[in-house]
């Protein structure tokens, strides 16, 4: 059975509800996609704020509404701080989310995404090669990119989910979004959204604002997906290539509207 999509009353009804609350988050995220990560929240309506020093992110995580932890340029140092801000959100009972960037053939972040699964993330985001990497089925895609179908890796996401309590979103040409018992789908996007770099680390961005909003969770993070799937497929239609595809994106998130999402 194929899962459920998306209304788009309930899209346009999570999205309206994300630029009321203007979620503010907290990003620890890799080094390639500080600034692009940074305007598709804003242009969405949300807050970002990139607090990365230790002492200084226990202290914002505690105030921030959510929080994301990217291991894209992972090291010991930020590995410690992002460590450090887990458990500040965790005692602040504010969400975090893990995007597992490259998870797999590489140890020492292998080991670390590993280890935080057990301290209670909001959601899981990554491509398929990630997930299953995660869920210790594969050893991981080629580099940062995937070489599995996201369809391929929905049984990896929906048993993550089940032992983590973690909303999965495994994503590529469809996305697939699972608490491990419910699980929805979302089509759209381009695929020249893998022609720019962070697009992904810039949803598990918005997947974490999403955790921020009231409501099921399971669909704030699918309309988070939706969101962006959304824009990618309104850019393309305006665009020649990766150059002029990001700033018709940014453009996208910001004029996106109930109509229109599906
Ligand atoms: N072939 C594709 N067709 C349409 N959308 C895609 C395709 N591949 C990826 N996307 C979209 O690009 C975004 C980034 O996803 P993905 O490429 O899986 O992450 P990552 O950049 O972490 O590898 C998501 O919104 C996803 O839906
Ligand atoms: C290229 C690269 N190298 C380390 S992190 C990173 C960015 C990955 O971005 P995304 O996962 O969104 O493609
Ligand atoms: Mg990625």
């Amino acid at each position: 059975m194929q899962p459920d999509l998306l209304h788009r009353a309930q899209i346009a009804q999570i999205l309206q509800q994300f630029r009321k609350c203007t979620p503010l988050v907290h990003c620890m995220t890799n080094d390639v996609v500080q600034t692009f990560t940074a305007n598709v929240l804003l242009a969405l309506g949300a807050s970002p704020a990139m607090v990365i020093e230790r002492d200084e992110a226990q202290q914002f995580a505690a105030i921030a509404d959510a929080l994301l932890i990217n291991v894209g340029t992972l090291t010991r140092d930020r590995a410690d701080a992002m460590h450090t801000a887990i458990l500040s959100a965790n005692a602040a009972r504010k969400p975090w989310t893990l995007d597992p960037v490259a998870v797999g053939a590489l140890a020492f972040r292998s080991d670390f995404c590993r280890e935080l699964l057990a301290l209670q993330p909001a959601a899981i985001r990554g491509n398929a090669s990630e997930v299953m990497a995660l869920g210790g089925m594969s050893s991981g895609g080629r580099g940062v990119d995937t070489t599995d179908t996201a369809i391929a890796a929905l049984p990896a996401a929906q048993a993550l989910a089940r032992q983590t309590g973690a909303i999965v979103a495994v994503t590529g040409e469809v996305d697939y979004i699972t608490d491990g018992f419910r699980t929805l789908r979302v089509t759209g996007g381009d695929v020249l959204m893998t022609r720019v770099v962070g697009t992904g680390c810039a949803l598990s961005a918005v997947v974490a604002a999403c955790c921020a909003l009231p409501g099921d969770r399971l669909y704030n993070v699918a309309a988070g997906c939706a969101f962006m799937a959304q824009a990618g497929s309104l850019a393309v239609a305006t665009t020649r290539g990766p150059g002029s595809f990001i700033p018709a994106f940014l453009d996208a998130l910001y004029a996106l509207h109930g109509e229109g999402l599906a």
